[in-house]
């Protein structure tokens, strides 16, 4: 489990949170959302361990949180599969079974013949889906995704999420992700949190499975987001110490 409790974080005199409290229980999913520079990114990179809170307790019990971040950040002088195997023989993955591994997550992201080439040789949608599979074949226990998609087009971006979804529910990891688009968000997790003026909102839906419940929940975030958005409202005025 991922524990933060009364967690403050400041760059310089920028309060960006404010002793919020949050807890991801493994195999849940919850989305985050909040307008630009709410400090989403931030909460991120607080779950992942590479920031530390100002003040406040930080607890995870995750042994293998992976952050996937907007670009599908491949190393350009190495095939696709060996962008797949390298990380998969860096943790300790015995070289027969990172092959193995690698070959069936580009089967499972749709990409099966695209081991041999370059990254440059992929269109945006194929590399973001590369990048899953690097990310997926490390089996993760944690996944945090910090706008994998926002790149693409509405079609592939929609198509990508669903993937994405697909492999989420079938390997049971816990999942973080951020998203300006909250339709799309609530199809992907059980609950969402909204960053405002350094807190947490909590959007908890009646009952996830159920589709009215979801759009519902998703018309109230977008109702939300809008407002914030919105130049001088005070929701997005940010405590400077
Ligand atoms: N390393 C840093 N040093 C100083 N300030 C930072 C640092 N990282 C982020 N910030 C500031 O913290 C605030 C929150 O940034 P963050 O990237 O978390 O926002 P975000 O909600 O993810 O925004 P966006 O949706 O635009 O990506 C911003 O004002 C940003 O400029």
């Amino acid at each position: 489990m991922l524990e933060l409790k009364q967690v403050s974080l400041k760059f310089g005199t920028s309060q960006i949170l404010n002793a919020i409290d949050f807890r991801l229980q493994p195999g849940e999913r919850v989305g985050v959302l909040g307008s630009s520079g709410a400090g989403k990114s931030t909460l991120l990179k607080l779950a992942a361990g590479l920031l530390k809170p100002s003040h406040g307790t930080y607890l995870n019990a995750y042994r293998h949180p992976l952050l996937v971040f907007q670009e599908p950040r491949l190393l350009p002088w190495r095939s696709i599969h060996d962008n797949i195997e390298i990380p998969l023989l860096a943790a300790g993955v015995p070289r027969k079974e990172a092959r193995l591994r690698a070959m069936h997550w580009l089967e499972r992201v749709d990409l099966p013949d695209a081991g041999k080439a370059w990254p440059a040789e992929l269109s945006g949608g194929m590399a973001q889906r590369a990048a899953l599979a690097r990310a997926f074949a490390l089996q993760p226990d944690l996944l945090l995704l910090d706008e994998p998609f926002s790149a693409l087009d509405p079609a592939l971006r929609v198509a990508l999420s669903r993937l994405c979804n697909e492999c989420v529910r079938d390997t049971g990891a816990a999942l973080l992700c951020i998203s300006h688009h909250p339709h799309e968000l609530v199809e992907m997790v059980d609950r969402c949190v909204l960053i405002a003026g350094g807190k947490l909102q909590a959007f908890d839906f009646e009952d996830a499975r159920n589709s009215q419940s979801r759009a519902a929940t998703a018309h109230l975030l977008h109702q939300t987001l809008l407002r914030q958005e919105t130049p001088g409202a005070d929701q997005t005025k940010r405590t400077v110490a």
